[in-house]
């Protein structure tokens, strides 16, 4: 059985129907990406799953119980967060109170607490008495991501974590990636930069207009095959 399964996922915004029959499986250990133009559904799929749009009861499995009728702090506790796509911190917070607010859904201990995530991200201790908004942005998505991580969850589910930021702090963010598969999180990307997704998922999952139009492990889809799927053109 998935770790995480999600069958005929559907989605609407009142009258305007933004994924259509979405199949998708994470297991343990395993890091997947979702790639996809914009508006193609890959925030929506992400909100469907951490429990902010919940009209999903029965097609949103974890370890095989539903969890798809739950709100977002009940999906926490049962091991799944989100670094949300635009990092979303509280502004009147330091760095330190942001990432606290990460551990109020756990149930159990586990592998990460502040000193982890500062050992993990060494700039987030120099600056954990200064305000998360404050930071530039790389810093602000280590936040998000340790923030997400204070929960010890068993999905991480991760929007968009390099929107708007140089090569280089991209570089930075993601070599987080494999520490925290090592502590025990499977790991949901949602990436537009194909590269990039490519280079550090297991399994690529490719959205187009609400629904996958391509799945795969990187070394068996061409890019002609991603290109389709992407852009719904052939190249
Ligand atoms: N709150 C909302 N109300 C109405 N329509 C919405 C809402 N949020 C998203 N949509 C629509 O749903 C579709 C899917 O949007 P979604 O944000 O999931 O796409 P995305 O692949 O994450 O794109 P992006 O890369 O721009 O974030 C789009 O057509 C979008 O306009």
């Amino acid at each position: 059985m998935s770790l995480l399964q999600v069958t005929g996922l559907t989605a609407r915004y009142g009258d305007f129907q933004a994924l259509f029959g979405v199949d998708l499986t994470l297991d343990a250990g395993e890091a997947i990406a979702i790639i996809g133009a914009n508006g193609a559904g890959k925030t929506t799929l992400m909100r469907s799953i951490s429990g902010v749009l919940r009209n999903a009861p029965e097609m949103i499995r974890l370890n095989g119980a539903p969890i798809g009728a739950l709100p977002p702090d009940a999906v926490v506790a049962q091991g799944v967060a989100m670094v949300p796509e635009g990092r979303r911190l509280f502004a009147s917070l330091s760095v330190e109170e942001n990432l606290l607010i990460g551990a109020h859904g756990r149930k159990d201990a586990g592998y990460w607490t502040l000193q982890t995530v500062y050992d993990l991200f060494p700039i987030l201790k120099e600056k954990r008495h200064v305000p998360g908004v404050s930071l530039s942005g790389g810093q602000q998505q280590m936040v998000a991501i340790g923030r997400a991580l204070m929960s010890n969850p068993r999905v991480l589910l991760c929007d968009e974590i390099s929107l708007g930021l140089a090569p280089v702090v991209i570089r930075d963010v993601y070599a987080a990636l494999p520490r925290i598969r090592d502590a025990g999180a499977a790991v949901v990307i949602v990436e537009q930069d194909i590269g990039q997704a490519l280079k550090v998922a297991d399994r690529v999952y490719c959205m187009m207009e609400g629904r996958i139009t391509l799945s795969g492990r990187p070394e068996d889809l061409s890019r002609a095959a991603i290109h389709d799927a992407y852009f719904g053109v052939s190249a």
